[in-house]
């Protein structure tokens, strides 16, 4: 059996190729190909989205290939019209979107992929922020890196809420947001959300609107995809809705928030924080006045990332892989008519 392994600056080329042989046996054939980041882009090609790596050279190794694994390589149109014996796709992402999925489906190819595959390392970094923000712990720190110690401003004058006295209200309630809410209930913290998707969600008070649940939340953290329908959401109308001195966490996507009326909101005080994980574009540059305010928490696109998420999302895709090439299941499909008999 012949597997390409298509690796990049998250994971290894020679990680996939070590998985797969202990998943498929010692005379598996492992072709490794890495992208090289950073000279080789990152983002949308040929239909497919947030991938890197050269659909040409991807497109090469397929030929003869039974299996492709890949994190952020392109799996485009081109690269799936090389399939000739290809038999399986997986993917470590928790969305399919380096993936033409109607390609795939025409060429017979199931998608394997990993909803939720860091939701854990996403969730505890909200509740990190949402308890370090308000009460200026990264402000804090950053002063007295600059020598001023400045107690009494953090005790009595911008000391934020604990989250047992916090509604939280979450935009989004897949599978992060619904880690988050399991976390909150923890900290005694009141939730509310809004998933225009969603109809129940145990345990989870469910309002039927964005704007109920941005008035009356203390905290509001961002957990939808971005979509036509989210893109640019969280504009001066969303921010103006929100009560306040609210703050506002967004590790989802850049692109679903309108940066101008942030600041704006930041500038007003109409919001007392920020956490933004997420910028729009990526990197945010050094003009992008957010990363320089002392009342935002910025970071490098981190939230996703943990010690356990890399290893973990390779192992977990490789024995999906091999439960679909054994028994003609898999736990995740991301085009489940591939798998219809005779398409
Ligand atoms: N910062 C990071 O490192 C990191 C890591 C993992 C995921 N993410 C991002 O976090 C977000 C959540 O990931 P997930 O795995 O929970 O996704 P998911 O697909 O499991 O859940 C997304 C939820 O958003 C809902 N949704 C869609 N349109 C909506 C709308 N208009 N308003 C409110 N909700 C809406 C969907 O119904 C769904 O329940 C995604 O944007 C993902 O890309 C970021
Ligand atoms: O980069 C991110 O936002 C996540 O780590 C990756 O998200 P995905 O695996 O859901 O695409």
């Amino acid at each position: 059996m012949r597997v390409v392994c298509v690796g990049d600056r998250f994971i290894s080329a020679a990680s996939f190729a070590h998985a797969a042989k202990e998943a498929f046996g010692p005379d598996t054939e492992t072709v490794e190909y890495s992208t090289r980041w950073p000279d080789e882009a990152y983002g949308a090609v040929e239909g497919v989205k947030e991938s890197s790596g050269s659909v040409d050279e991807i497109a090469e190794l397929i030929p003869g290939a039974d299996v492709l694994l890949t994190h952020l390589g392109p799996v485009t149109a081109t690269v799936l019209a090389r399939a000739d014996r290809l038999k399986v796709v997986g993917i470590t992402r928790g969305g399919p979107v380096n993936v033409d999925l109607a390609a795939a489906t025409a060429h017979h190819v199931p998608v394997v992929y990993l909803p939720g595959r860091n939701l854990g390392a996403v969730a505890e970094f909200v509740i990190g922020v949402m308890i370090t923000m308000p009460r200026g712990v990264v402000r804090g720190s950053a002063e007295l890196v600059h020598g001023r110690w400045s107690p009494r401003a953090f005790r009595y004058e911008t000391a934020g809420p604990e989250l047992r006295a916090c509604t939280v209200g979450l935009v989004g309630i897949g599978a992060v947001g619904r880690r988050v809410a399991q976390l909150l209930d923890a900290f005694g913290a009141r939730v509310v959300a809004y998933d225009p998707h969603v109809d129940r969600a145990d345990g989870i008070e469910l309002l039927d609107s964005l704007e109920a649940v941005l008035s009356v939340s203390d905290i509001v953290s961002v957990h939808s995809r971005l979509t036509d329908e989210t893109r640019k959401s969280f504009d001066s109308k969303a921010f103006g809705a929100m009560k306040h001195g609210a703050y506002f966490v967004n590790t989802a996507r850049g692109e679903i928030v309108d940066e101008a009326a942030l600041l704006e909101a930041l500038d007003s005080g109409q919001l007392s924080g920020a956490a933004l994980d997420v910028f729009d574009p990526e990197p945010p540059g050094p003009d992008n006045p957010l990363v320089h305010r002392p009342d935002v928490i910025g970071t490098p696109h981190l939230a996703g990332a943990s010690r356990q998420v890399s290893s973990e999302s390779v192992q977990r895709v490789v024995r999906d892989v091999a439960s679909y090439l054994h028994s003609g299941r898999m736990d995740h499909c991301a085009n489940p008519d591939a798998l219809k008999e005779g398409s």
